[in-house]
């Protein structure tokens, strides 16, 4: 079989390459409050509705004298106002006068010089120049940027400092791609609320995605009637869907016999790695379906490795590729198979971005994810030698070299 028809037992690198090849971009956008952006994804450039700073104005709290006065050696000046940052408009002293001047208040046109109010004295209304600083504190209109040129470009996962970009820029509103709806479907007789791990550790993972919706439905038994009809309902309503559980080959198993029942495409089936070998990915009426192995590793590691890459292909946002030293050796024995294992993040001696690991995972024990920030990437019969660079996939969460 060729490696774009193949889906069954595909590699890593054909895994990645066939999802990347499935998953369309151009989501629908729709226009939103810049303060209640955050999370989301910029479907068109913004530019400044003003430049930034909008005017002159001084870095600091001093006094505001003419240039043309200190230059020619005057050093006591008469103190006859002051420039608030609230007031529009300030005029300049006339020569032999100065004014008071806070940060951030507007400076006039002319020829003007801020001297920080540490390096003077005041005496009564006499204002008598210690020093003159090299620079003068003043900050440019524009120099941030200016009106009409782009400040924030389309595909951009809005962040509070983007916020604060957009609210400073006046943009009220933003124009966004509408959030992905997530559907996620637990399945299992024997999944109760005590031991319901993959439901809310998923959701809360994917709460940290930008551009996704995500809504939880109530434990599918292994009833093959039930799973038809449900797969049925959420290829209607969510734009992609994970399960868990029911992929493998047991007698209970029923997701894969219940989509192709419902005549769903079969995109992947099986990927050549530990954990989550069984990991299936179809698609019906549109809707994308992640079939995500039940055991908590990896249903997690699954949704980390492959549903977020798809999620971010549909909205247009990079992968990150990153790299670390291997802080010690490691061996992947197998001919077939990539392992994933957890790894530490920290930084080395010399401050390069290593990463240590006890080897490979164990699919049903949750505890890695305290220890460790990081999956790495060990390809089949391939051995990393303590220096080596080795792949290495974040968290969602985040990594943490404290
Ligand atoms: N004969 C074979 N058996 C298995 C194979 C195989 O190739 N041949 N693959 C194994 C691998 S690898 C994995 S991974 C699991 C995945 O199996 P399923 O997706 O069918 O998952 P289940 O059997 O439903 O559950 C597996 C395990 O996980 C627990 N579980 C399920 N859901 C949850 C949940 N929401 N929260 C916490 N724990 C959950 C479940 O109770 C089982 O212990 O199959 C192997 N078997
Ligand atoms: O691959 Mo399974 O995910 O080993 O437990």
């Amino acid at each position: 079989m060729s490696e774009s028809s193949a889906t069954d037992y595909l590699t890593v690198h054909e895994a990645l390459h066939r999802i990347d090849k499935y998953t369309e971009t151009g989501i629908n956008s729709e226009t939103i409050p810049a303060r209640q952006s955050v999370g989301r994804v910029l479907s068109q450039d913004v530019a400044a509705q003003r430049d930034i700073p909008e005017t002159d104005n001084s870095a600091m709290d001093g006094f505001l004298f003419l240039k043309n006065d200190l230059e020619n050696g005057l050093r006591s000046f008469e103190l006859i106002g002051e420039i608030k940052p609230e007031d529009d408009g300030a005029s300049s002293p006339e020569s032999g006068r100065c004014k008071r001047i806070m940060t951030g208040a507007q400076v006039p046109e002319d020829e003007v010089f801020v001297i920080p109010v540490e390096l003077t004295t005041t005496t009564g209304s006499t204002v008598e120049v210690k020093d003159i600083p090299k620079r003068n504190p003043i900050r440019k209109k524009g120099e941030g940027y200016q009106k009409g040129k782009t400040m924030l470009a389309k595909n951009k996962e809005i962040r509070p400092y983007e916020i604060g970009l957009l609210i400073e820029s006046g943009n009220k509103a933003c124009r966004v791609k509408k959030s992905i709806r997530m559907a996620i479907q637990v399945t299992g007789s024997e999944v109760d609320e005590d031991m319901n791990t993959n439901g809310p550790v998923l959701s809360g993972l994917m709460e940290t995605w930008p551009g996704v919706e995500i809504e939880t439905h109530p434990v599918l038994p292994d009833d093959f009637d039930k799973v038809v009809d449900r797969m049925k309902e959420l290829s209607g309503s969510a734009d992609v869907v994970c399960t868990t559980g029911g992929i493998s080959k047991g007698a209970r198993d029923f997701i894969l016999p219940a989509m192709k029942e419902l005549g769903a495409e079969i995109i992947i089936r099986n990927i050549q790695q530990k954990p989550g070998k069984p990991i299936t990915f179809t698609k019906l009426n549109g809707t994308l379906f992640f079939h995500l192995p039940g055991n908590p590793i990896s249903a997690t590691f699954c949704a980390e490795m492959y549903v977020r890459r798809v999620v971010r292909n549909m909205l247009e946002l990079p992968h990150l590729n990153l790299k670390a030293v291997a802080a010690n050796s490691l061996e992947n024995h197998r001919e077939e198979k990539t392992l994933f294992a957890p790894g530490k993040l920290f930084l080395d001696k010399n401050q390069r971005l290593s990463v240590r690991s006890k080897g490979v995972m164990r699919s049903h024990l949750l505890q890695l994810y305290r220890d460790n920030d990081v999956y790495l990437r060990l390809e089949p019969g391939t051995r990393y030698g303590k220096g080596d660079l080795i792949e290495v996939i974040p968290f969602s969460t985040g990594i943490d070299l404290s």
